[in-house]
């Protein structure tokens, strides 16, 4: 059974504090928003976590392996080096979405996103060492098949763009709805997706779901582990597998 840790990562009071006295240089909200994502992404995966930017004020973490001790370690530390601060919340669940539903029900319980008192709210719990198990996490490396010969060496760099955002866009809302997954693009042709126990006929499915909505060819690589990395690295192995089988689903699980 998986049992998956979330993060949700909320900017304080960030809309106002981008217009506050005026607006702030595009550049500027640019730089705050990738450092602070790279940041994240370091904390979190030191401790074995997988960090996704989504909409860069709000990024959801795979922190299966950080405590909620240092979750407040992390606040302090943004809180030193930023001019904005964050709230986080944790959650635990058997499907990811569902602990993503917890996590930010906790959230919205404190107060708005926009509300100036309310300020590095830091709620939840982690699993404890106990409890964890092998099983606890799995992950999905999705590709596009052939993106380079198809896409990338083929059509203006806007087009390529559009393509694979239309094969994310119908994934991301697919593996959601029907599988209460959390999909998320990571650069590339690349998504990764944090995932219930699946079949590989679901992972086909999901697939198959893409190609019709949208043309897009995928292929997909699954791991299991305690860690967000170590299920990580499985599917990218399973997904070199797929390369070398032409399978579309590879499960290391
Ligand atoms: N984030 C991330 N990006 C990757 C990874 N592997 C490849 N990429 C990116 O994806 C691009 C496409 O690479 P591939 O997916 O290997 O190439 P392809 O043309 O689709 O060929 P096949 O996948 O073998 O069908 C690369 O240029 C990288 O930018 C990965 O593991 N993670």
């Amino acid at each position: 059974m998986t049992n998956t840790q979330l993060t949700h990562v909320q900017i304080d009071n960030y809309g106002p504090w981008t217009v506050t006295p005026e607006p702030r240089r595009e550049v500027d909200l640019q730089t705050l928003q990738s450092r602070l994502y790279a940041d994240l992404a370091q904390f979190f995966g030191n401790r074995g976590g997988y960090t996704f930017f989504t909409r860069f004020d709000n990024m959801i973490a795979v922190s299966n392996g950080s405590s909620m001790e240092d979750h407040a370690t992390l606040q302090e530390s943004i809180r030193n080096r930023y001019p904005v601060t964050m709230s986080l919340s944790v959650a635990t669940g058997q499907t990811p979405a569902g602990a993503l539903a917890t996590a930010t029900e906790q959230l919205q319980d404190a107060g708005s996103a926009q509300d100036k008192s309310r300020r590095e709210i830091l709620r939840g719990r982690h699993i404890d060492d106990e409890f964890r198990t092998d099983e606890d996490l799995r992950i999905a490396h999705f590709d596009v098949n052939d993106a380079t010969g198809k896409y990338t060496d083929q059509l203006s760099e806007f087009d390529t763009f559009i393509r694979i955002e239309q094969g994310y866009a119908s994934l991301m809302k697919y593996m959601r709805q029907a599988y209460d997954s959390l999909s998320f693009f990571v650069g590339g042709d690349n998504i990764i997706a944090v995932c219930p126990e699946m079949d590989a006929a679901a992972y086909q499915d999901a697939i198959d779901h893409v190609r019709a909505d949208v043309g897009v060819e995928l292929k997909v690589g699954v791991g299991e582990g305690r860690r967000a990395d170590e299920a990580g690295m499985a599917a990218k192995h399973a997904l070199e597998e797929c390369r070398a089988t032409g399978a579309d689903v590879e499960l290391d699980c």
